[in-house]
């Protein structure tokens, strides 16, 4: 077992590559090690291609999550020392590629944002790989996202953004995490449902963890951002 952050998301990966166990296992194996970590990534083989299998720290499977993408690519590259540039995910193939030192994943294809309000709170549902509500705010800071966003959470069904725009291409965002079942250091899918929602070519965006960049280019959306072995 290995632990890895991204951008302060956390995770625990687990090579099973050669060989294969079942969900329950799987199940168990999170429970026991992800106290401390909000996810959990499997490595396993399927048909000659690597698969990425995920799971939040309370045991649910998730069909994708853009920092353990990262986590994964970066596994593959530096220590199994493969040279790669694609995976499968439960929501499809992934493209991943070094850029200056690094990572960068093209990121599931999103689906058409729909305009909600909900709670006194305005903003969008898509999906980007798994669902995300992406509400704008004057302040982030002063969100008291561990009763607004459990709330929001538990209604939607979805991980909650609370994104501030800072200048023209540059925001902040705070997400709470289903699965976790509260606020991560950051979240890639989430901050790039908030850039998609922006709506500009290169977004920064300022998390709790560090600085994502997402962009925007022709052929899809890609999360750009590092990776620590810890
Ligand atoms: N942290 C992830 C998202 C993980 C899945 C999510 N909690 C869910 O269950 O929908 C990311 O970086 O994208």
């Amino acid at each position: 077992m290995k632990k890895y952050t991204a951008n302060g998301n956390s995770f625990v990966l687990f090579d099973i590559s050669k060989t294969s166990i079942s969900d329950n296992e799987k199940k168990k194996w999170v429970l026991e090690n992800c106290k401390d970590r909000d996810g959990a990534l499997f490595v396993e083989k399927r048909d000659g291609i690597y698969y990425m299998d995920y799971f939040n720290k309370d045991g649910s499977r998730a069909p994708f999550c853009g920092n353990g993408a990262r986590v994964f690519f970066y596994y593959l590259q530096n220590e199994k020392k493969e040279n790669v540039s694609k995976f499968l995910t439960d929501a499809g193939l992934v493209f991943g590629k070094i850029y200056n030192g690094k990572i960068l994943i093209k990121m599931p294809k999103p689906s058409i944002a729909q305009k909600i309000k909900i709670e006194n709170f305005s903003g969008y549902l898509l999906k980007v790989g798994v669902p995300h509500f992406v509400t704008f705010v004057d302040n982030v800071d002063k969100i008291m996202i561990n009763n607004i966003g459990k709330k929001l959470r538990k209604k939607l069904n979805a991980n909650i953004n609370f994104v501030q725009k800072l200048s023209k291409n540059t925001i902040k965002v705070r997400t709470f995490e289903r699965g976790v079942e509260g606020e991560t250091l950051s979240c890639g899918s989430g901050s790039t449902a908030s850039a998609i929602i922006l709506n500009e070519n290169k977004v920064k965006v300022i998390t709790k963890g560090g600085i994502l960049y997402v962009h925007i280019l022709n052929d899809g959306f890609y999360l750009e951002g590092g990776v620590e072995n810890v």
